[in-house]
């Protein structure tokens, strides 16, 4: 299995590194565009190879994307991050092209691929490879709800004094700061629903301090989080890789699928050696519902900008 990670910043390596320890692939390919970079960051993540005991190789190519043909998996982190202060939409100007250009460059060397998109705005990244590529709907990907349903569930974990093992829950929706709609009906304690344990006031709050987990580390970092979201794609491209069949939020065309059209928006899907292999409709009730379509006019309103 050869992966392709595009943009060997933050994200990008630690998402190498992650799919590397958990050594299910034969090669990641690390791509940039800044000279020498990504053979620079690949050798130094090879070079803990003996440590974290690995066998996963990892090159570093600077821009040939020569090296990442047959790619059976491509993910793009390649854009500029937010600065405290900002939006992700605000990302739009300088990443829309990027995107567009890398995907297109992916295409070219793996026609065949399945493609992960990271970079921000996210949903609207997704939807933009999807109108410029052309490729299937179940070969694009948009990754969030997985990074926020990973946030989400250690805000639980903390308001219910819990270790994060004892929480399940899932975030859907956009992947912005006003965007997300965590799921605090359905999330449970070791299968009993955490209403039993939580007052609403104290759900409310960990609703909010997930939907703003992005803004909040990017506050303290000066630029957004990585080890998490590293974490997040490579739980996304194992799925894919080993056909496991998993359940994830992710960001995905929907026709039709709560009452949804045209737009790549979260959702839960399952994860196997196709992509996506099926969205799952799950009963939302009235007030979700409202806040999925709150969710969807807001990203509607960053795609118009593409
Ligand atoms: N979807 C999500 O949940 C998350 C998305 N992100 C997004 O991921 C993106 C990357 O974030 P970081 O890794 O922190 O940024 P970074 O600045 O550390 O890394 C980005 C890399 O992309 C490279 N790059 C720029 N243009 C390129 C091109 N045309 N071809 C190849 N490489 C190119 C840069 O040289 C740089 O090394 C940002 O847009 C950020 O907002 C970050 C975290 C989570
Ligand atoms: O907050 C950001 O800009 C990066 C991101 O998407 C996240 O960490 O959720």
């Amino acid at each position: 299995m050869k992966v392709t990670v595009v943009g060997a910043g933050a994200v990008g390596a630690s998402c190498a590194e992650y799919i590397a320890i958990k050594n299910f692939a034969s090669e990641v390919v690390l791509l940039d565009i800044k000279e020498g970079f990504a053979e620079g960051k690949a050798m130094d993540l090879m070079q803990t190879a003996s440590l974290n005991g690995f066998d996963t190789k990892i090159t570093g190519v600077t821009n040939d994307y020569s090296k990442t043909a047959e790619s059976e998996i491509c993910v793009i982190t390649s854009g500029i991050p937010r600065k405290p202060g900002m939006t992700r939409e605000e990302l739009i100007g300088i990443n829309a092209g990027i995107v567009k250009e890398v995907s297109s460059s992916l295409i070219k060397h793996s026609p065949n691929t399945i493609i992960i998109v990271v970079s921000n705005p996210m949903d609207t990244m997704t939807y933009l490879v999807h109108k410029s590529t052309g490729l299937p709907k179940n070969r694009i990907i948009g990754m969030g709800g997985a990074l926020d349903s990973a946030r989400f569930k250690y805000r639980l974990a903390e308001a219910l004094e819990a270790p994060i093992s004892d929480v399940d829950g899932m975030v859907v929706g956009g992947h912005s700061d006003t965007g997300m709609v965590p799921l605090t009906r359905l999330a449970t304690r070791n299968s009993v629903p955490v209403t039993e344990f939580l007052t609403e006031e104290r759900l409310n709050q960990v609703m909010e301090d997930t939907k703003v987990g992005g803004a909040t580390l990017t506050k303290l970092l000066g630029t957004s989080a990585w080890y998490a979201p590293g974490a997040a794609v490579s739980g996304l491209v194992q799925a894919i890789a080993c056909d496991q069949m998993k359940m994830f939020p992710c960001s995905v065309l929907l026709e039709g699928e709560y009452g949804l059209n045209d737009i790549c928006i979260g959702a839960p899907v399952i994860l196997g050696r196709n992509g996506i292999e099926k969205i799952v409709e799950i009963e939302l009730n009235d007030a979700e519902k409202a806040h999925m379509q709150e969710s969807a006019e807001g990203v509607r309103k960053t795609n118009d900008l593409l």
